[in-house]
């Protein structure tokens, strides 16, 4: 199976070696079991901080996604160091890079790639590119709500969405640099022409991406291709 992995910013870095270290276990678990694996990572806490300073002393948009572009990286180079030599070296810097990596047979990592999306995009785009059978979204909320559930504590979670209603629920959430969403527009647009499967979940806890990559379950939301009422993958797979 080849699966790409979005893991965010703000699960991932620069929490604490352990919380890095028990990520690439749970990556490099999933190659040692046959698995085409890449990872994409978040800029998290880190970049906003830049970008917040930056924009006080006056930097465009551009410039800011920018800074938060450099910081994804660097995001990627903690995760390279807790992968073992299985990974690619550094980085991939576009999409070509990266799908020879994984032809290869390398764990490729990516971070972010242009002004004006976020690594959600960079992850859709990528999976689309190498043709992935899963996507997975492990961010710091348990899936896709019908509100902010950090600012509304009666949000509910849905269970599954079609990419097209992704998009309506996140359309209206604001693309400045260093914004917060669980999935971007550009990524959801782009998980709806490629129909790849998609899960989005909590990816606090490491064990839950192998959890569904292995069994198909997870507490996450499902986005589907419009056109599919079940995900089909795993019952595929059985
Ligand atoms: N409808 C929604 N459903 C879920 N989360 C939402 C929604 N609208 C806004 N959010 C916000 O999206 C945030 C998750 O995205 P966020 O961009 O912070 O994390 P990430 O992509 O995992 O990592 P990074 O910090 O690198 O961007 C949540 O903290 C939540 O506040
Ligand atoms: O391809 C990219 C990736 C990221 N950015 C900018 O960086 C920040 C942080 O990235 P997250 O994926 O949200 O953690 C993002 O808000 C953008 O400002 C980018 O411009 N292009």
């Amino acid at each position: 199976m080849k699966i790409i992995v979005s893991l965010g910013g703000s699960v991932l870095a620069p929490r604490d070696s352990e919380r890095v270290g028990a990520h690439a276990t749970v990556i490099e678990g999933l190659a040692e079991e046959g698995h085409t694996v890449g990872a994409v990572v978040g800029g998290g806490t880190v970049a906003r901080k830049y970008i917040h300073t930056a924009r006080e002393l006056g930097a465009n948009e551009i410039e800011l996604d920018q800074l938060g572009v450099d910081t994804t990286r660097l995001n990627a180079r903690l995760l390279i160091a807790a992968l073992s030599e299985r990974a690619a070296t550094r980085p991939a810097r576009d999409y070509e890079t990266a799908g020879a990596a994984l032809r290869r047979g390398e764990i490729a990592v990516m971070g972010g790639v242009t002004p004006g999306q976020t690594t959600d995009a960079v992850s859709a785009a990528l999976a689309e590119y190498v043709n992935a059978d899963l996507l997975v979204y492990a961010t710091s909320v348990p899936g896709v709500f019908d509100a902010d559930p950090d600012e509304n504590p009666d949000a509910q979670r849905f269970d599954r969405l079609s990419a097209g209603e992704l998009v309506d629920v996140i359309a209206d959430i604001e693309m400045t640099a260093g914004s917060s969403a669980p999935v971007d527009l550009l990524a959801a647009k782009i998980i709806e022409r490629s129909g790849v499967r998609t899960v989005v979940l909590d990816g606090t806890d490491p064990d839950r991406i192998g959890h569904v990559v292995n069994t198909g379950e997870h507490d996450g939301t499902d986005i589907v291709p419009a056109e599919s009422d079940e995900p089909t993958y795993w019952a595929m797979n059985d």
